[in-house]
């Protein structure tokens, strides 16, 4: 991983009065391999999606850090990894900090080590590149994983790069 770019990102929130309630960051996914978040030590907000599709809110540990998976690492370990959708909520009138570390991925092509593809682990993504992944995110408006589901391989296709 020594040679996958890195992204860093500082989120300031400006929560008052008639923000309480609402959204500071949509339900989402994180679109990197790997996000190493310092989040706020005091104003709470973010929350993360259960199995059953309920959001728990993940309160603030000082001294501690966030670290969650996205669409690269789901897609990089053929799923054998999840990532988790998470988004932050406006909860009280107050200034909200967070910063996030991205590790984005290969820089080439994304697709699974040999080791994580077997007979019983078939090759689930066609082969991407990051910043393809991203337009497509974008230009679809499919930011919490859905995006990665449009590359799920079709048996019936080819893709290039495959064996
Ligand atoms: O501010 C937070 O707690 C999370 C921010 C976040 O999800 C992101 O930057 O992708
Ligand atoms: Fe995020």
């Amino acid at each position: 991983m020594e040679e996958w770019p890195f992204e860093f990102r500082i989120n300031k929130y400006h929560f008052a009065e008639e923000t309480v309630g609402s959204s500071g960051v949509q339900i989402h996914t994180d679109s990197s391999f790997l996000t190493i978040l310092q989040d706020d030590e005091v104003v709470g907000g973010l929350e993360v999606m259960d199995m059953s599709g309920a959001f728990i809110p993940v309160d603030p540990w000082p001294s501690t850090l966030v670290v969650n998976l996205g669409d690269v690492g789901r897609a990089w370990s053929n799923e054998r990894l999840r990532t988790v959708t998470h988004r932050v909520q406006c909860k009280e009138a107050s200034l909200r900090y967070s910063i996030a570390s991205f590790l984005l991925g290969p820089k080439g092509t994304v697709e699974p080590p040999e080791e994580l593809v077997d007979a019983t682990h078939p090759r689930l993504f066609a082969p991407f590149n990051f910043e393809d992944y991203r337009k497509l995110r974008y230009s679809t408006k499919l930011r919490a994983g859905e995006a990665l589901d449009l590359l799920i391989i079709d048996s019936s296709k080819n893709y290039p790069g495959e064996k």
